[in-house]
């Protein structure tokens, strides 16, 4: 048996139609919206003590509520990333405790393979040759990995100003690439012409389930690590929404099944230079407008038309969190600070969390008993020139 027994179909979150998942694979037949996976939570065996008793570390440890059987996964035990905790951070912010999720410790660096390990597997199981996606480049990175691993060939659509190394390295997993002159959405743009051209099985974000099931297991962690109690608050760097909106799903779920008394207040960290999400939840909008002049240091979170825009809006509120935009230069302040205070290398996105994190707490929306995790979405060394130009620019 590869799939889970208790999954029960893929919903639409648009117009509430369901499909079989042995029939579709990507976004809605009906309306094109974003589907769902659900389970029969009341079959679902997923407990503190059955989760102790996995012989697994990363996110197959928690397949009870993944779509496939953990020996089905496309995995390299992804996930079981530490929560280091940051109490210089929790005495200058005034927060009961600070933690920092390091997902800069996957297995290609970043936080995308959790999703990537769901995804690719679907692909495989759907019978596909080929996988493709537009990217910032970290998931390119991740797709480009997974996919040689399954044995399927992938493509990835990314814009001329991602970074060297996930450049290179979509390269060395045997990956091809299209490096799109501009900015993302451009390689989006190309991605959308060539991919039903080819017939390529789609990674793109919300253009798959599959990826929001991986990033689910994010939430289950941080139960795990926090002795199966939910933090109160989790800032999520915030560009297509994927990471976000699987957390806020992965930590329902726990709640549903009583394993976690609440849901923590999740909220999207964005830059002020591209911050859409940002905008639509202060003008109290229910889905996200294009952001027409896109410009953040953090390449990364740079998402003008996030997909999971509505999603991700949806989570914020139901889980009563918010969103915060923050300049480039406080990000990366953030980054340098947590870097030099606590030892934890962040990347430049993460730093928009560090800050984001600072601004909401002087705001009063973070307390003085509130446990906060920061999510690092990738190594500070993937970005350690943006970081240390930063330092140059202050004279350092
Ligand atoms: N890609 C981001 C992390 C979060 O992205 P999302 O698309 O899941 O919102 C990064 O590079 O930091």
């Amino acid at each position: 048996m590869t799939r889970n027994s208790a999954v029960r179909d893929l919903t639409c979150r648009a117009c509430g139609d369901s499909f079989d998942p042995a029939e579709t694979t990507g976004p809605c037949p009906s309306c094109d919206g974003h589907l769902t996976v659900t389970y029969d939570l009341d079959t679902v065996e997923f407990t503190p003590e059955t989760v102790a008793d996995r012989r697994y570390d990363g996110i197959a440890r928690y397949a009870e509520l993944l779509p496939f059987t953990a020996e089905t996964l496309v995995t390299m035990d992804e996930g079981a990333t530490p929560l280091v905790a940051c109490p210089d951070l929790a005495d200058e912010w005034g927060v009961g405790e600070v933690y920092v999720k390091d997902e800069g410790r996957n297995p290609t660096g970043s936080v995308a393979d959790r999703g990537m390990a769901v995804a690719v597997t679907a692909a495989a199981e759907a019978g596909a040759e080929d996988v493709a996606l537009p990217t910032t480049g970290i998931e390119g990175q991740a797709a480009a990995a997974y996919a040689a691993r399954a044995g399927l060939d992938s493509h990835s659509f990314v814009p001329s100003r991602a970074t060297f190394d996930a450049k290179a390295m979509i390269n060395v997993h045997g990956g091809d690439m299209e490096v799109v002159g501009g900015r993302y959405g451009d390689a989006v743009e190309s991605f959308r012409e060539t991919v039903a051209e080819e017939g390529w099985h789609s990674l793109a974000p919300f253009g798959t389930p599959y990826r929001r099931e991986g990033a689910k297991t994010l939430a289950y962690e941080l139960a795990e690590q926090l002795d199966w109690t939910a933090p109160d608050a989790v800032v999520y760097p915030t560009g297509e929404g994927v990471g976000l909106v699987g957390t806020h799903a992965g930590a329902t779920e726990l709640a549903d099944l009583g394993i976690v008394g609440d849901t923590p207040a999740v909220y999207a960290a964005q830059a002020d230079g591209c911050a859409p999400v940002v905008e639509a939840f202060e003008n109290d909008a229910d889905d996200t407008e294009v952001w027409e002049t896109p410009d953040t240091i953090c390449g990364g979170i740079e998402i003008p038309d996030p997909a999971g825009g509505a999603d991700v809006l949806a989570a914020i509120r139901e889980s009563d969190g918010g969103a915060v935009a923050t300049e480039d230069r406080e990000a990366l302040e953030g980054a340098v600070s947590i870097a030099q205070a606590e030892g934890v290398e962040i990347g430049a996105s993460a730093g928009v969390a560090a800050s984001g994190a600072a601004a909401l707490a002087d705001q009063g929306a973070l307390g003085p008993d509130d446990t906060v995790v920061l999510v690092n979405t990738l190594p500070g060394n993937a970005e350690a020139d943006i970081l240390r130009n930063h330092l140059v620019s202050k004279g350092i």
